[in-house]
């Protein structure tokens, strides 16, 4: 049996910081002790492949809960296939991805995940795992709900936003909530006033307001708090727990805070460009704020700082990139002339290991904080943990050797998404991944990639495992 030691670097897990050796079986982590001990004596003889890690982090790989590959969206699809995503998550240390499979209106939930199994499987160098978009929510979709939690599709994602498209009515969202109650089905929000937001489009592009700035504008903040405030409401009433997803607001994260410290199951997630970038970037001349057209939306600036605490605070608990990459070219050119027409989403998957840990660096959270919100607490939200999120006995070998004084600077001319432009090209952050073990397979092996396409399983999950 192939045996792996890590050795002399410091382990990092949410609980814990230590200076262990790691000792890998069969895909799994067997055993922790202290660096060079009488307990790790004959480990290194024993194993066919010793790791260095003098130096360096080991942290359990990343656990990135919301990405889009090949999302279809406003005539064209995300540029990610499974296969170049999931390989460019590897290199940024991630090392499961949990994407939405989309049911379409008028078709059932099986049909939208047989479509998404169809485009990931063999494909992905990582594991991975599905939520579904509940997109038509009827007699037959509620029942099929228990049948995927079941399976392991144990989340489903609601719409208060894009009417016409994913949106849900309030009926339909208080229906789907009463059911996740009952079948142990967390339901993720998207939380924004889109019958609103839809006359503010229709009136500013009326009033010739064209440009990407002016998708901030009509995607107002109080917009995404009234919504926030709505799905708490209804959740409380169906007795539902309630995660919502990309909170970029700060008038939406006091909301979370206020059911929170009522002590209600209400738990958020924000993404790296609400932390890093802002309606400044938007407003980019020649077009160039369409690569930051998102929803929600970015921020001004004075945004980031609640966010950041609501990190702290635990209001806030996990870090997604809702990774959804459009090229500059053809795709987001598409809204030219009309913001409304600009596909919604950016691109991440790869940088948000590295941005958060420029995060500690910067001295906005601890290391410690940095692998629960990125790893840890995802995997607990959605059912994964401890197979995912940790290095413990008994759990899958998924390591990042991460060097913490290595310099990079983020570019589109040396990152491996499918896209053509980075949102943080020029961006100089400390920190890099050195290598990656899947399943204590290596990915990434010294700054290469050493892994494949179909190396990635399928990973059914429990239900969310983070319940107050
Ligand atoms: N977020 C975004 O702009 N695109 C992806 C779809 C979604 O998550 O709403
Ligand atoms: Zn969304
Ligand atoms: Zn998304």
């Amino acid at each position: 049996m192939s045996r792996t030691v890590i050795r002399g670097g410091l382990v990092i897990t949410a609980a814990d910081e230590v200076h262990a050796d790691v000792l890998i079986e069969a895909g799994r982590v067997v055993a922790l002790a202290a660096h060079d001990s009488e307990f790790t004596a004959g480990w290194s003889a024993s194993a066919g492949r010793v790791i260095d890690a003098a130096g360096k982090y080991v942290i359990p790989g990343g656990v990135d809960a919301h990405t889009h590959m090949e999302l279809p969206f406003g005539g064209t699809f995300a540029s990610d296939t499974f296969e170049t995503g999931s390989r460019a998550a590897a290199w940024g240390g991630t090392t499961t991805i949990i994407d939405f499979a989309v049911q379409s209106v008028g078709h059932s939930l099986r049909e939208g995940l047989d479509t998404w199994h169809a485009k990931a499987d063999a494909q992905c160098a990582i594991d991975y795992g599905f939520h579904m978009i509940l997109a038509d929510v009827n007699e037959d979709s509620l029942k099929e709900m228990d049948v995927l939690v079941e399976e392991g599709v144990t989340s489903f994602k609601l719409f208060m936003a894009y009417p016409g498209v994913f949106y849900s009515d309030d009926g339909k969202i208080l229906r789907a909530m009463q059911r996740g109650a009952a079948n142990g089905g967390l339901i993720m929000m998207h939380a924004e006033n889109g019958i609103a937001i839809d006359v503010l489009v229709e009136q500013a592009l009326a009033a010739g307001r064209t440009d990407p700035r002016y998708h901030g504008e009509v995607r107002h903040a109080l917009l995404e708090a009234e919504a926030t405030h709505r799905a708490i409401k209804l959740a409380q009433v169906a007795g539902s727990p309630l995660y919502v997803v990309h909170v970029s607001a700060e008038e939406a994260l006091a909301e979370l805070a206020t059911a929170r410290d009522k002590g209600l199951n209400v738990f958020g997630e924000t993404c790296p460009q609400y932390l890093f970038l802002s309606t400044d970037n938007l407003a980019e001349p020649d077009f160039e704020g369409s690569k930051y057209v998102c929803s929600t939306p970015l921020r001004p600036k004075e945004h980031q700082a609640a966010l950041w605490r609501g990190l702290r605070t635990n209001d806030l608990q996990v870090v997604s990139t809702d990774h959804c990459p459009f090229c500059f070219s053809g795709q987001k050119e598409l809204g030219r002339g009309d913001f409304s027409k600009i596909p919604n989403g950016l691109p991440g998957v790869e940088n948000r290991m590295d941005l958060l840990h420029q995060a500690v660096v910067d001295g906005h959270i601890s290391r410690r904080r940095w692998i629960e919100i990125a790893a840890a607490t995802p995997a607990r939200m959605f059912g994964l943990y401890p197979r995912k999120g940790t290095i413990a006995p008994g759990a899958d070998a998924d390591i990042v050797i991460y060097d913490p004084h290595a310099e990079q600077v983020i570019s589109a001319e040396t990152h491996h998404m499918n896209v053509d432009y980075s949102a943080y090209e020029g961006k100089r952050v400390t920190g890099q991944v050195e290598t990656v073990l899947s399943r204590g397979e290596p990915v990434i092996d010294g700054k290469a990639f050493v892994g494949r396409a179909g190396h990635g399983q399928y990973t059914p999950r429990g239900t969310c495992q983070y319940l107050i």
